[in-house]
């Protein structure tokens, strides 16, 4: 899964329409680069980031979702408003990837009538303002579990089948270092639910705070950390570099599938 922020360039003046320009291009270099999946966000999550209104989130995400229609590629949606999650399935959109796991009043009647647009429902400890302030579990995997079975059994109860579901952990959503480290050396306790897993590490904080580089020199740590949380249960990884994500896990694929060539 490929990562697009469609969010201005705060420092050029080219505004949306220029962020739209390159959010475009951007989505077909990573498709050339492989990309299964291109997750679209028109606002950022990141802590202490800035809300973003409804209409300005569709201004953002929508024009993208339908330039890249005749691509082919799934998109998801990065939202948790329900007003940008009907307009983006109308548009197209195969999947709707909620940080909030449609708990807004509405998420889940928005899509439960659309049978084949699938959720990713993430775990978040309070809210991206404030959530990295003073995060605190007793057992932070059972509790993580926990909340994604509560919201697995919501989105069943409004007529989201299993099968239209992905769990995630969200690493850096209210989690320090250690919390993230035991949910990742963990993550396969998350595949009980029998739906897949969605793993967001890449350039993610909690990596540098192991290597010490910045976000734009993370990315053999992101490729590690998208190969183990692969080998521990993952079926997708969200991920900022597409290509030396592709290839480290096309060794790990190789490795995986060798053995069954001989049995045949
Ligand atoms: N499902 C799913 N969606 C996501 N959206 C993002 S935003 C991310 C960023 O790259 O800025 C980010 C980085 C740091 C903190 C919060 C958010 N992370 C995920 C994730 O881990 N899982």
């Amino acid at each position: 899964m490929g990562i697009i922020n469609v969010t201005p360039d705060s420092f050029s003046d080219g505004g949306l329409f220029l962020s739209t320009r390159k959010a475009i291009a951007h989505a077909k270099n990573l498709i050339d680069e492989g990309a299964d999946i291109l997750d679209i966000g028109g606002e950022s999550t990141r802590p202490g980031s800035q809300y973003v209104n409804t209409d300005e989130e569709l201004m953002r995400v929508i024009p993208v979702l339908e330039a890249l229609a005749d691509t082919g590629i799934p998109i998801s949606i990065d939202t948790s408003k329900p007003e940008v999650m009907k307009h983006a399935i109308e548009a197209g959109a195969f999947m709707i990837n909620d940080v909030n796991a449609l708990r807004n009043p509405g998420a889940l009647e928005a899509i439960a009538p659309h049978r084949h647009v699938q959720v990713c429902l993430m775990h978040m400890q309070g809210t991206p303002q404030r959530m990295q302030t003073n995060p605190q579990y007793k057992d932070v995997v059972s509790e993580v579990k926990y909340f994604l079975q509560q919201r697995i059994q919501a989105a069943n109860a409004a007529g989201i089948a299993l099968n239209r579901l992905v769990v995630d952990p969200g690493f850096g959503f209210g989690k320090t270092l250690q919390h993230n480290l035991s949910l990742l050396n963990q993550l396969n306790e998350f595949t009980t639910f029998g739906t897949p897993i969605l793993a967001g590490l890449s350039r993610k904080s909690m990596l540098g705070a192991i290597t010490g580089n910045n976000i734009d020199q993370r990315l053999h740590e992101s490729v590690a950390a998208a190969l183990l949380a692969v080998i521990k249960g993952a079926k997708i990884v969200r991920v900022h570099d597409v290509k030396a994500s592709k290839a480290a896990l096309a060794i790990y694929n190789a490795l995986r599938d060798c053995d069954s060539q001989f049995d045949q």
